[in-house]
């Protein structure tokens, strides 16, 4: 991570896909936010591409529909005045020209080509731009995760994409990483004398990560089928977490110090594959159930294909084979329509070799550092202390607990905010390599081969559960339990 200066230089922002879910959702309302911090140089250009036939006023009358609830209707209406819409099918000729033109190709001028799109059609549009000369001197590629659908399919994309775009210019976005606690915990390691000496496995007893939403798959079916859990959410974001809690301190946080440690640790995973996978990993698929105290419909109604066989839920448990970690189970588990959204890193510490209480003071419980990425960023130790008081001695299990927005007085900036502007800025730190990638889909490929082999359905959950009873299976058979903060 690098100083922020208030301030960037004048770019030209094309979304592909700007009239998509991630769009309207994530990109716009992020960019809406830097305007308000005047982050957004009045001369920047938002341009949105789509096939939809809108002219500026139609895509911006959309977006307005989409924003206003989150935003002053005069502010908003002069943020839209920097934003246009370009129609233009990404595998046709039509149109491209006058786009090229509307962007313009002077080389010190920043351009970046966000690719909100399916990544089948990454390829298309980079080779357009390529023949533009939209990839000349200050232009930046972003790709939106996943990238393919497999090593060979992420292969293809790299080399194609490549072709257009050297790696300085290839941002690859995973958006978990531009999450507050996520960079937290960069500087919770590496800024404090406190955990790194215990940060190993003579001292780590097990890790936990869960990314649990209440939502169910929406109106994203199309693409969320063909996906499915393990490629939606381990292959990248929950990877990339693990990378940060298990890498080795880099040397400086310059981007390369920083991605080839987390390279180190997707290199050191242990294969899980045909010979392990039913043991290590549960597939779940929720049915119909309450969540948030609504009755919604299982994930076959709201596809409406009863048929599919595509995971809703992955709980697994992964090992990283080298020497600080050797031993050290490391639990994962992410599903959609599960009983609380909570996105959360839990680091549990061995407990005393010795204890020097009696029965009647209770039981000693290990110290856990719980980072919540959301809801509430923030951090939480759990210590053992002395009930306070007379009444004999009485151990109590209980949070020092550091709420961000408390402590800051600050709502914190959605992950995507800080990430545009690191791309204008041209700063890859939190952005993934080409290897990462690759080194990701290396691990996850056989997981998938695995499953598909075996012919097995997923595991049936009910909505507003925490996933089928085999994932609280995998890790009590271990002798642990998956955190719950709420217990
Ligand atoms: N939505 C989310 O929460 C997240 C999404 N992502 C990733 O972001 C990407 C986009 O996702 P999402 O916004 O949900 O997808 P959507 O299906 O909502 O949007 C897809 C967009 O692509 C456009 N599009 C489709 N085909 C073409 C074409 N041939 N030429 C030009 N534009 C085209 C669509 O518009 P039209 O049909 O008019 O052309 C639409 O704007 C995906 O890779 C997804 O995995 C990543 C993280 C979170
Ligand atoms: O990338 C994705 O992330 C979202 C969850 O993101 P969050 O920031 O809201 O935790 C997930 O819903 C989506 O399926 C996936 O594609």
């Amino acid at each position: 991570m690098t100083a922020s200066p208030q301030t960037v230089e004048p770019f030209d922002l094309v979304i592909f896909g700007g009239t998509g879910d991630l769009a309207a959702r994530k990109l716009l309302p992020a960019l809406f936010h830097r305007f308000l911090d005047h982050q957004l140089p009045p001369s920047s250009r938002i341009v949105g591409v789509a096939r939809e036939a809108l002219d500026d006023a139609g895509y911006r009358a959309q977006l307005r529909e989409a924003l206003i609830a989150i935003c002053d209707a005069r502010q908003l209406d002069e943020f839209l005045q920097q934003v246009f819409y370009r129609p233009l099918d990404a595998r046709k000729d039509e149109g491209w020209d006058d786009f090229a033109a509307f962007i313009g190709a002077e080389p010190d001028h920043v351009r970046v080509f966000y690719l909100s799109t399916s990544p089948e059609l990454f390829v298309d549009i980079c080779k357009r731009l390529g023949h533009y000369g939209l990839n000349q001197g200050k232009s930046r590629v972003v790709l939106e995760k996943p990238i393919g659908r497999d090593l060979d399919s992420a292969n293809r994309i790299n080399d194609a994409v490549g072709q257009v775009f050297d790696e300085t210019q290839t941002f690859r976005i995973d958006h978990y990483l531009g999450k507050e606690t996520v960079q937290n915990l960069l500087v919770l390691r590496f800024g404090n004398a406190l955990f790194e000496p215990l940060w190993n496995s003579a001292h780590i007893d097990h890790v936990q990560i869960t990314v649990a939403e209440t939502l169910g798959v929406g109106h994203r079916g199309a693409y969320y089928d063909r996906a499915g859990a393990l490629r939606d959410m381990v292959q990248n974001h929950m990877l990339q977490l693990l990378c940060m809690v298990a890498m080795e301190p880099p040397s400086s946080l310059a981007p390369d110090a920083v991605r080839d440690e987390k390279l180190k640790v997707l290199h050191s995973l242990k294969p899980i594959d045909a010979g392990n996978a039913g043991q290590l990993t549960v597939r779940g698929q929720y049915r119909a159930g309450v969540a948030e105290g609504a009755s919604v419909p299982g994930y076959g109604e709201e596809l409406g294909n009863a048929k599919s066989d595509t995971e809703t839920f992955v709980a697994l448990k992964a090992e990283i084979g080298n020497w600080r970690w050797a031993g050290v189970p490391f639990y994962l588990r992410t599903g959609k329509r599960l009983a609380h959204r909570v996105s959360e890193i839990a680091v549990t510490f061995k407990p005393v070799p010795h204890s020097i209480f009696d029965a009647a003071s209770g039981s000693l419980t290990q110290n856990r550092l719980v980072l919540r990425l959301q809801p509430d960023e923030g951090v939480k130790l759990w210590l053992t202390i002395k009930h306070p008081g007379p009444g004999g001695l009485r151990l109590r299990h209980v949070p020092l607990d550091m709420s961000f927005a408390e402590a800051f007085g600050v709502s914190q900036p959605d992950a995507y905010e800080r990430l545009l502007l690191d791309v204008v800025r041209g700063n890859p730190t939190l952005f993934m390599r080409r290897d990462e990638v690759e080194a990701a889909w290396r691990w996850a490929g056989p997981i998938l081969a695995a499953w598909s082999d075996s012919g097995e359905a997923p595991r049936p959950y009910a909505a507003g559960s925490w996933g089928p009873s085999a994932s609280v299976a995998l890790i009590e058979r271990d002798g642990r339990t998956w955190h719950d903060d709420n217990e």
